[in-house]
């Protein structure tokens, strides 16, 4: 790689940040009050007033367990935060110029050109053949999982629309190099900007049109070469089970712009696939594309993307390597960089936390050993998908050496079992949390990228259910990982040291949230209700304790995501909490019961491709910062129910309290209850909307409402009797 010269001006410089004192400070006192709740809760279920209270108190506790483990599982991330910088300007007096860079070889993936329109991929490829980055070391790769001629048609069109648009950007010295963002943000210029325009549009038109009559006509089909590999799709060939299409569509050495200049390669990839083989979703894909890329290019970094994501910062390969070209890195261990994802087209208020501030800002600056991998926007080294750092990768392990899968077919159960040593590793939903955490502890490192422009843009869902279905997802996914024999509290403690296993585990337990969300959700509600205190009365020092933890907890959380900058804003914290409330009743909950499932043998969950189409109403809805509800699912059932309750039971302890008052008993222990049932109300507020008052197709279906209702009530009923 880069030769180095002694002296060099920095590449990277790193910080502790100045709040990691205050961070450890909280984290005593805070960790000093745990204890005192659990003593609480063993003296209340010794000594229970009534059968009741010993009920509550026992599931009550492990609810606060979790919360405990979270909560302690997270300082992980506190304690030491540091701040990472990089200075591509001197690059080049470092690494001796250009001619010396590493070759890049960037993979993307995509499934299914109805979900994830071509249009979209092609803007994601022609984004990073633009790179500022030595054409002839640059290769793009696309992998189509949806095995689909429209996929591969739109890339024919992108690879002739490249030889117009690589010079444009070069010459204008552009920083948004994906058209549909160049285009949107510059609509009037000169008769050349015109005239790319058109030729972009036009390209998009033939595209679109070619995916909305699901195939290409004769028409836009332009030479035998095209006629020949779109030929290939003949009645057999099926997304499940098909032929490995291999196409090279621009070459290095063949293919020059229209300015004379060379182009990167770019390779059309859709791998073999059978009916009855485990083809292992996106991980699989980029095992594929790994072996694909060692025959024909073998650059030392890799660049994986998703295809809603475009690069908005032609610079960041220079950025990456800032690390993984220093000579003052310690280079044998550094595995990837890993940049933030962040997102265009989020609204104001960010109503359903698609920002995800935690697990890409705020968490990936405190990992001891560098963040954990997030799927997309992360420049590896190839070499650390081979391998421990300090193991001797042999020239040739058979089964990965591109002869053995000549068109990068899927073998069998060998690979499959390699993928547990080698590549990105198989066996969770989350690939990406999976193959980092593998990776980190075999010894590799990785560093948190983060410039203040955003070098990648993607799409975030905006539907709701859409939301719910992806975290559902990632929830098994890592819970995949954390009752495995891999667990990150166990082996993962053992391999990188407390703080990283910590870490690693507060991400493969996050479905438990589920735990004390849904029993702070509904029980003391229903025990509102029912008139009985299950917490401390006002003038007990309990009390205290649990209006500490409460707002400590809060306001920590709070102080994190507004310091962690980029729109950090009061109101879409509020809106990121009340997320999670969210995410606790449905998604994590569901996707708990389907790992159990899962588990057991009786079900067996897929990669669910998030879909990255529009409805236009929808969209409308979302900027205007309403929440989608619309279809029939029972996660909806649940949230409706629990805000049903919530509001019941609101009602209630008021009605109580007053009547209790002036018949001059005292209602101090109803409280905190009430207290908890005003603050699940005040976030409940769209719930209530999309019930009762709009009208919509965005709102709850009346069915949820009534079936919820039902379940409110039979709750009840329940409870009532015990
Ligand atoms: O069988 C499959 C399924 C998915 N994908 C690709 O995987 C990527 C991510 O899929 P998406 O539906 O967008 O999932 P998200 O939940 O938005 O993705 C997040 O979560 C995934 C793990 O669940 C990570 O791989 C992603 O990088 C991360 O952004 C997309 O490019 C897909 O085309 C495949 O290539 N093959
Ligand atoms: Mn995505």
């Amino acid at each position: 790689m880069a030769s180095a010269t002694t002296n060099h001006p920095p590449l990277n410089s790193s910080k502790l940040l100045r709040r990691a004192v205050l961070n450890r400070a909280f984290a005593l006192t805070y960790a000093c009050a745990i204890p005192a709740l659990f003593y609480h809760h063993v003296k209340t279920l010794l000594h229970p007033s009534t059968a009741a209270n010993a009920i509550a108190a026992l599931l009550l506790l492990p609810a606060d367990a979790v919360l405990a483990f979270m909560w302690i599982t997270a300082q992980s991330f506190l304690l030491y935060p540091i701040r990472n910088e990089e200075f591509p300007e001197n690059l080049e007096k470092v690494v001796r110029g250009t001619g010396s860079f590493p070759a890049l070889d960037v993979f993307i993936c995509t499934a299914d050109p109805y979900k994830e329109p071509p249009i979209g991929v092609v803007n994601t490829a022609l984004s990073v053949m633009a790179y500022e980055y030595p054409t002839e070391k640059l290769s793009v790769y696309v992998s189509d999982d949806g095995g689909s001629e429209l996929t591969l048609f739109a890339f024919m069109e992108a690879a002739r629309f490249a030889g117009h648009w690589l010079p444009f950007c070069r010459e204008r010295n552009l920083m948004e190099r994906n058209p549909e963002a160049y285009f949107a943000s510059n609509h009037c210029g000169g008769t050349e900007i015109n005239k790319i325009k058109m030729m972009y549009e036009s390209m998009k038109v033939r595209v679109e049109h070619a995916v909305e009559r699901g195939k290409v006509g004769e028409e836009y089909i332009i030479g035998d070469r095209e006629r020949q590999a779109l030929g290939k799709w003949k009645d057999d060939f099926t997304r499940q089970n098909n032929a490995a299409v291999v196409e090279v569509l621009l070459d290095t050495s063949r293919d020059r712009d229209n300015a004379g200049h060379v182009m990167p390669n770019l390779v059309y990839l859709s791998r073999e696939k059978s009916n009855n083989v485990p083809h292992h979703f996106k991980a699989g894909a980029l095992n594929a594309l790994l072996r694909v890329s060692a025959v024909m290019t073998n650059a030392a970094i890799i660049l994986t993307l998703d295809c809603d994501m475009c690069s908005n910062d032609p610079e960041a390969p220079r950025r990456a390597l800032c690390y993984l070209a220093d000579p003052l890195t310690n280079q044998s261990q550094l595995g990837y960089v890993q940049f933030p994802q962040r997102f265009q087209g989020i609204n104001e208020g960010d109503i359903y936390c698609g920002d995800f501030k935690y697990p890409y800002h705020i968490n990936p600056p405190g990992m001891k050993n560098g963040p954990s991998y997030v799927g997309s926007g992360c420049f590896f080294r190839r070499r650390s998908l081979f391998g421990a750092p300090s193991a001797i990768v042999p020239l040739e392990i058979p089964e990965l050496s591109p002869e053995h899968c000549p068109k990068g077919s899927i073998r069998t159960e060998r690979t499959s079992v390699l993928a547990q040593k080698v590549g990105f590793r198989y066996g969770s939903l989350v690939e990406d949390y999976y193959t980092g955490y593998k990776l980190q502890c075999e010894g590799w490192r990785s560093i948190f990228c983060h410039p203040k422009r955003a070098a990648f843009l993607g799409d975030a869902p905006i539907c709701l259910i859409d939301v719910l279905n992806q975290n559902k997802r990632w929830a098994i996914g890592l819970l995949e990982v954390g009752f495995s024999k891999f667990s990150p509290v166990t082996y993962g403690v053992r391999s990188m040291g407390l703080l990283m296993g910590l870490s690693y585990a507060h991400y493969a337990f996050w479905p438990m949230w589920s735990v004390p969300i849904t029993v702070y959700a509904f029980l003391p509600q229903i025990a509102l209700i029912n008139g009985l205190s299950i917490f401390p009365k006002v003038s007990e020092p309990w009390f205290l304790l649990y209006i500490f933890l409460f707002l400590g907890a809060y306001a920590q959380d709070l102080a994190n995501f507004v310091l962690a900058g980029h729109n950090g804003t009061l109101r879409r914290w509020w809106n990121d909490q009340r997320m999670y409330l969210i995410r606790g009743v449905t998604s994590y909950a569901s996707g708990t019961i389907e790992y159990t499932l899962k588990s057991l043998g009786v079900a067996a969950h897929g990669f669910s491709v998030t879909s990255k189409v529009l409805d236009d109403e929808q969209s409308r809805r979302y900027e205007q910062g309403v929440f989608e509800f619309g279809v029939v699912s029972p996660m909806f059932m649940v949230l409706a129910a629990a805000a049903i309750i919530n509001l019941v039971s609101l009602v209630r302890g008021l009605m109580v309290a007053i009547v209790r008052r002036s018949g001059g008993c005292d209602a101090e222990g109803l409280v905190l209850q009430i207290l908890l049932a005003g603050f699940g109300v005040v976030n409940g507020w769209p719930i209530y909307e999309a019930m009762f008052i709009r009208s919509d197709k965005g709102r709850i279906p009346t069915k949820v409402t009534l079936v919820s209702a039902f379940v409110a009530s039979l709750l009840y009923t329940a409870a009532s009797l015990a």
